[in-house]
């Protein structure tokens, strides 16, 4: 397993100004090598000042495609949706000419969705150019988490689902998410933390111990390149 490269900023802001403009050059990178950008980003609060910023970057976003690492299986109307949540933070501005591919469908099952999403995941024909990674306090990343009965199946490295609907005990809603596959084999995997609470999860991560006790070890052990972490207190 390669260390992951920690890298500390003083603040939220002065985080979401570098991973921005690294993300940013990151797709343009994958763009001018293979003609197209396929970008994967988490939801929840953390993400919010970083979408906002990389939407302005000035890329050429009509040749990237954006999707979900994880989603709660709930309409785009929902404040649930992280959909929504790039809808209305990343996918603006400039950033708005990107392709955008929903784990959600309406009128499917969540395992029907899952099928349609990976289906169109292949479409694409390449791994990842960037994923972003969140951090619950939990040990979770992705919707891969503790106690959920799906977790072996979700962090099995050699399983042939790249996205999968789950339940986990707590959340409100059954989930979608990228399994492990996908996420190891992305060319950048970044996980973006703020507060020294998920600092000392990740340095917790980062010993020996199950996945299923901190279900983001799955990430830490298995990317190709080292797994880079922005993080600010
Ligand atoms: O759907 C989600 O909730 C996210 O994709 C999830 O995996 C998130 O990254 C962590 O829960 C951290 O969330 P916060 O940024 O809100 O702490």
């Amino acid at each position: 397993m390669s260390e992951p490269e920690i890298t500390r900023f003083a603040d939220g802001d002065a985080l979401a100004q570098s991973l921005s403009a690294n993300v940013a050059g990151l797709l343009q990178s994958a763009v001018d090598a293979d003609g197209a950008a396929f970008f994967a980003v988490s939801g929840g609060n953390t993400p919010r000042l970083f979408f906002r910023q990389l939407s302005a970057a000035d890329i050429d976003w009509k040749k990237v495609t954006v999707t979900l690492v994880d989603e709660r299986f709930v309409p785009p109307s929902s404040e649930r949706s992280n959909q929504r949540l790039a809808a209305m933070n990343l996918l603006q501005d400039k950033a708005a000419l990107a392709a955008f591919i929903p784990l959600y469908s309406d009128g499917m099952t969540a395992d029907a969705a899952a099928r349609d999403a990976a289906l169109k995941f292949g479409e694409i024909g390449k791994p990842l150019d960037v994923a972003v990674l969140g951090l619950g306090t939990d040990g979770h990343t992705a919707s891969w988490f503790p106690g959920s009965p799906d977790l072996g199946m979700l962090t099995d490295p050699q399983q042939g689902f790249q996205v999968m609907a789950t339940e986990a005990p707590g959340q409100p809603e059954t989930r979608l998410t990228l399994t492990l596959p996908p996420l190891m084999r992305a060319k950048n995997v970044i996980l973006h933390i703020e507060g020294k609470q998920k600092r000392s999860v990740l340095e917790n991560a980062m010993n020996s111990g199950p996945v299923e006790e901190l279900p983001v070890r799955a990430i830490l052990r298995r990317t190709e390149r080292p797994l880079k972490v922005y993080w600010a207190p």
